[in-house]
């Protein structure tokens, strides 16, 4: 079990260039068995859910060459319709392969999806959509079975904007007889790189980025060649690191528009932010000013997988901030692990009320999840003393070299 050790006290300084978002690439690989045909993709970042994406492509038949950033799968000869447990149990975006494969093969079969614990992840939406457009979906033994000849363009009506519903329902509707629309659809920037990405293959897909998406059949896709969009989480992240160490940053390749609840919060809290083109300035305050209030939301709401990192910046303010997460019940389990290190935090339910104190101290934590683990290294980053973060498997499905990352930038950190 891998963990990281990070002796506290350094500012974070320099340049980085954000690479490309796990949420946009996941999706966008699974997508690649559509036109069975070859597809290149730019902006691959090095990440342990792109290796699971990159086995189960393989493992039904893709050819899949990675090499510096860019990969190349040849999806023509997919042989094989049934993803391999235990591929899926590591990932949660594997469940997005349901729609992909019933589009191209009408059939599938997969487990139900694994991933960060992060309280319950229900796929009823998933499952009731693709059955609304014609899907018969037999699940038994923990599997599920997924058949459709031609599958129907349906008016679908979410009660909830998930991603991965929206995703699932998007790539199903790619070959479908008729349009689909996706109504109260999730607006994240990663289903607006979706939709470019299929609509470079030739699928007639519009309104990614509102709450309705429509798609219209088509009856062929093309080969294409696509950019991955850069990640906002990491960028996010990496701002935070900034905040807490009190140092100055500068982010390449980043969008701002979709960084701008977390600039909005890192504003409250006293950071200077300078937008440029693509890329943009962060010089942290001398203390950090408490943010009176973090809810999170689906987007352009502030976003669940910025609310650990951000939490721990609030350990350090002048004042009291009440989190409020409103899109996963149990996504607090860092929070005992920063009282570890000295911080005032209680939690009750979806509420967690953080007031800052004069500083944290070194400890020995455990990441439980992707973000909790990304939110204790930067804690890390501020403590006195060594902190050391154990299973940081978790951040490296989400995190490309982390350390070596936050290394040239300034800290003192090291994996072992
Ligand atoms: C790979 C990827 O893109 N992951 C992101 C995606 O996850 P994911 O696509 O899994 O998240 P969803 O938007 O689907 O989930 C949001 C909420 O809806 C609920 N729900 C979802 C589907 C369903 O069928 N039934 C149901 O009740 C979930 O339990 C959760 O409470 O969006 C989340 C919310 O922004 C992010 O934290 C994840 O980083
Ligand atoms: C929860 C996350 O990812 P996933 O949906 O892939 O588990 C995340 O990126 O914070």
């Amino acid at each position: 079990m891998s963990k990281l050790i990070i002796d506290g006290g350094n500012r974070i300084g320099g340049e980085v260039r954000v690479g490309g978002a796990k949420n946009s690439v996941l999706p966008i690989l699974a997508a690649t068995v559509l036109n069975g045909g070859i597809n290149v993709v730019h902006d691959i970042p090095k990440l342990l859910d792109v290796d699971i994406m990159e086995k189960i492509l393989t493992s039904l038949g893709c050819s899949v060459k990675r090499e510096n950033g860019t990969i190349v799968v040849n999806s023509k000869e997919l042989t094989n319709y049934e993803i391999p447990e235990e591929l899926v149990r590591e990932m949660r975006s594997s469940i997005i392969f349901l729609g992909a494969m019933l589009s191209r093969c009408g059939k599938v079969k997969i487990s139900y999806p694994g991933g960060c614990e992060i309280g319950p992840r229900p796929i009823d939406l998933h499952l009731k959509s693709l059955r609304e457009m014609g899907a018969k979906i037999e699940e038994r033994h923990g599997f599920l079975t997924c058949e459709a000849t031609k599958l129907r363009g349906s008016d679908i009506q979410l009660d909830f904007p998930s991603v991965g519903a929206t995703e699932n329902i998007m790539l199903a509707a790619i070959f479908a007889k008729g349009t689909t629309v996706i109504r109260n659809a999730a607006r994240e920037p990663e289903i607006i790189d979706l939709e470019n990405f299929l609509n470079a293959m030739g699928a007639k897909v519009s309104g990614a980025g509102t709450a309705t998406i429509r798609i219209e059949g088509v009856e062929k896709l093309y080969d294409v060649e696509h950019n991955i969009i850069p990640d906002r989480i990491v960028a996010g992240t990496y701002l935070i690191a900034t905040a807490i160490t009190k140092g100055e940053i500068v982010l390449k390749n980043v969008i701002h528009e979709h960084l701008q609840s977390t600039l909005y919060k890192l504003r409250e809290s006293g950071c200077i932010v300078q937008i440029y083109n693509h890329s943009l300035k962060l010089i942290a305050p001398k203390e950090i000013k408490a943010v009176e209030s973090i809810r999170t939301l689906p987007y352009p709401g502030y976003p669940t997988d910025m609310q650990a990192q951000m939490m721990s910046l609030m350990t350090l303010s002048d004042g009291i901030t009440i989190v409020t997460e409103n899109i996963f019940e149990n996504r607090y389990k860092h929070a005992n692990e920063l009282v570890r290190m000295g911080a005032n935090i209680k939690v009750d339910g979806r509420i967690a009320i953080v007031k800052g104190v004069a500083k944290l101290s070194g400890a020995t934590v455990v990441a439980q999840d992707l973000r909790g683990g990304a939110a204790l290294i930067v804690a890390g980053l501020a403590a006195e003393g060594t902190t050391i973060v154990e299973n940081i498997k978790h951040v490296e499905r989400g995190y490309e070299n982390i350390h070596e990352v936050l290394g040239t930038l300034g800290a003192r950190i090291r994996k072992q």
